[in-house]
C-alpha cells in the first residue's frame, strides 16, 4: 500500500515536471500515421528542418521506441546525447534545430529493444520529463505507426499537443488513417491536419505528375473528416537516397514546392487564434 501511494506521488509529480516543461513550448506536434512506411518519419524530419531554416527554434523527438529512424534520416546515427546531471541535452543539429532520438541513446544500434507496454510509457514519460529542449516554437514528435502505447502516452501526457496526420494515396493506408484519426477524437486529441506522402510520381524529365497509386484520397478523407488537409508531397527517389544517407532534401526535388505549401500550412493553423 504504502509503496503504491508512493509510485502514485511520483507519476504525479513527474507529470507536473513535463507540463512545466511544455509550458516552455510553444507549439506541440504528434506526427503520426495509420500504417508503417508511408514517410511520416521523413515528414517529420523535414517539417522539423523546414521550420528550422525558416527562423523557428525547433525541437525533433523521437518516440518510436522499437524503429527509431530520425537520427539515421538527418544522419546522426552516432551523435552522442550529452547529460545535464539527470537532464538529456538534446543533440544541436543546427542553431535552430534539436533532436534527440532512443537511437543515439543506444550502444549498438542494431539491437532490438524488446520491451512492452509498461517500459514504453515509462521511456516516452521520462524522454517529456528529463529532456532539457529549453523554449521553443515547435517540437514534433514522430510517434511509431498506429494506435498504441507512445501515441497514446504523448496525447495523455502533453498539454496542448496536436495531431499531424501523414498517409499515402492508396486505400490501404487511408482505411488505417481513419482509424488514426477516430483514435485523435476518442482520446481527445485535436487534429491539425493530414498531409497526402507519395502522392504522384514528377517524371525528372518531363515534370509531369503522374498518379501511379490514386489521386486526391487524402484531400478527400480530410474533406470526409472535416480536418485541415495540409497539402501533398510527390515521390522522389533521392527522398531514399537522402534518407538513407542522412542529407537533406535537394535544392531541386520536386518535394520541395508540397512541403512549403505543407509548411504555411502548419504555421498558419498553429498560429490562428
Ligand atoms: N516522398 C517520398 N518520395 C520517395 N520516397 C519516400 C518519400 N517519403 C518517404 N520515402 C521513403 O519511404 C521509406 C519509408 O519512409 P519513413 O521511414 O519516413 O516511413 P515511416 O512512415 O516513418 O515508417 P515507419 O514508421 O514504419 O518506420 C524511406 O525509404 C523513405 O526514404
Amino acid at each position: 500500500m504504502a509503496c503504491g501511494m508512493g509510485q502514485n506521488k511520483q507519476y504525479e509529480e513527474q507529470s507536473k515536471k513535463i507540463q512545466d516543461l511544455m509550458k516552455n513550448i510553444k507549439h506541440k506536434i504528434a506526427v503520426m500515421s495509420g500504417k508503417g512506411g508511408v514517410g511520416k518519419s521523413t515528414v517529420s524530419a523535414n517539417i522539423a528542418i523546414g521550420l528550422s531554416k525558416m527562423g523557428y527554434k525547433v525541437g525533433l523527438l523521437d518516440v518510436d521506441i522499437h524503429g527509431p529512424s530520425i537520427a539515421g534520416i538527418l544522419g546522426i546515427r552516432d551523435a552522442v546525447i550529452e547529460f545535464n546531471e539527470d537532464r538529456m541535452v538534446p543533440y544541436p543539429y543546427s542553431e535552430n534545430l534539436k533532436v534527440l532520438s532512443m537511437q543515439c541513446l543506444l550502444n549498438q544500434p542494431d539491437d532490438p529493444i524488446i520491451w512492452r507496454g509498461p517500459a514504453k510509457i515509462g521511456v516516452v514519460r521520462q524522454f517529456l520529463s528529463d529532456t532539457e529542449w529549453g523554449e521553443l516554437d515547435y517540437l514534433i514528435i514522430d510517434t511509431p505507426p498506429g494506435t498504441g502505447d507512445e501515441p497514446l502516452t504523448v496525447a495523455q501526457t502533453v498539454d496542448e499537443c496536436k495531431a499531424l496526420l501523414v498517409t499515402t494515396p492508396q486505400e490501404i493506408s487511408l482505411a488505417d488513417v481513419r482509424k488514426s484519426i477516430n483514435f485523435c477524437r476518442r482520446v481527445k486529441l485535436p487534429i491539425l491536419g493530414l498531409v497526402e506522402n507519395m502522392s504522384g510520381f514528377v517524371c525528372p524529365t518531363c515534370h509531369t505528375l503522374h498518379n501511379i497509386f490514386q489521386s486526391e484520397g487524402g484531400k478527400k478523407t480530410a474533406a470526409d473528416f472535416d480536418i485541415e488537409f495540409l497539402g501533398s508531397l510527390p515521390i522522389d527517389p533521392n527522398v531514399v537516397v537522402s534518407g538513407d544517407s542522412g542529407q537533406s532534401l535537394a535544392e531541386d526535388s520536386p518535394v520541395n514546392a508540397g512541403l512549403n505549401e505543407v509548411l504555411k500550412n502548419i504555421i498558419n493553423q498553429t498560429e490562428k487564434k
